[in-house]
């Protein structure tokens, strides 16, 4: 039976945890749907892991789509998710009901993820959710704000935590299906998973959360760099580069 939205919100209640990768083409998507992932995110992180910028911000709606089209044909079981990318619904509530209804009508997906909850923002993901398009929020370190705020851990000061908190709140209120919290303190995302009825998924959030996610290539080893709290559980970058080694000096010994 495959993942739904339903059985996420079943599993934060019975204290399952939630394992959660994100995927960026057929090849992974499939090896992680096989091996058991409940969720898979077509993150716009694909923008540097996938297709080699130094931010998320250059990826665009058509990349996203694409991504989440091939993904998409390789999984059967876990439940598929997809980042809207930067300045794809920030202008206006119009251009983001038409972004994410583009994700719904061209792929395979059965929920959105958006960054940030200040009002403007709450607005926007109420008014998508009202068209129909689940959505799930994502607050603490939002990297399209990366020339603003850095990639430093979110929420340390008490005001700061407090602004966090109260984000996910009115996120709760406009009717997101679970919440990302990405690099803050494990003490207050312990606090908001208690706090919020919807499983809270964390990266770099702690242990306390209802589920946790990291970026694949990072997991797998196949990244640049990487975040301090990705923890990698196969060098695959040497494992690839021994084997191309080996290939060369198969052909070259002929
Ligand atoms: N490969 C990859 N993995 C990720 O997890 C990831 C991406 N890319 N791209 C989009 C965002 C960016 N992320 C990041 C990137 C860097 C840090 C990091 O180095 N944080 C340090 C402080 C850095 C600073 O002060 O500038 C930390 O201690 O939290 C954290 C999250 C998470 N996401
Ligand atoms: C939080 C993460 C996993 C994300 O948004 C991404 O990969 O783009
Ligand atoms: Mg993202």
């Amino acid at each position: 039976m495959p993942v739904t939205i339903a059985q996420l919100q079943k599993w934060k209640h019975q204290k399952k945890p939630i394992a959660a990768l994100t995927a960026t083409d057929y090849a992974i998507g499939k090896l992680l749907d096989k091996a058991g992932i409940d969720l898979i995110l077509v993150g716009d992180s694909l923008a540097m892991v996938a297709l080699g910028y130094k931010n998320t911000l250059p990826v665009t709606l058509d990349d996203m789509i694409r991504h989440a089209q091939a993904v998409g044909r390789g999984i059967s079981n876990a439940l598929l998710i997809v980042d809207l990318p930067f300045l794809s619904y920030q202008v206006s509530p119009e251009q983001a009901i038409q972004s994410a209804g583009r994700i719904f009508k061209e792929t395979e997906a059965k929920g959105i993820k958006l960054e940030g909850g200040y009002p403007e923002m709450i607005n926007t993901i109420h008014k998508i959710i009202q068209a129909g398009m689940p959505v799930m929020g994502h607050l603490g370190l939002t990297p399209q704000s990366v020339h603003r705020i850095g990639y430093r851990v979110q929420g340390t000061t008490t005001d700061a935590a407090d602004l966090i908190i109260h984000q996910a709140k009115e996120l709760v209120e406009a009717g997101i299906f679970a919440l990302l919290l990405e690099n803050i303190p494990a003490e207050l995302a312990a606090k908001i998973t208690e706090l919020v009825p919807v499983p809270t998924i964390g990266i770099g959030a702690g242990k306390s959360c209802d589920g946790q996610i990291l970026v694949t290539h990072d997991v797998l080893g196949l990244s640049d760099w990487q975040p301090p709290f990705a923890h990698k559980y196969i060098d695959l970058s040497s494992v690839i580069t021994e084997a191309v080694q080996q290939y060369c000096q198969d052909v070259r010994q002929i």
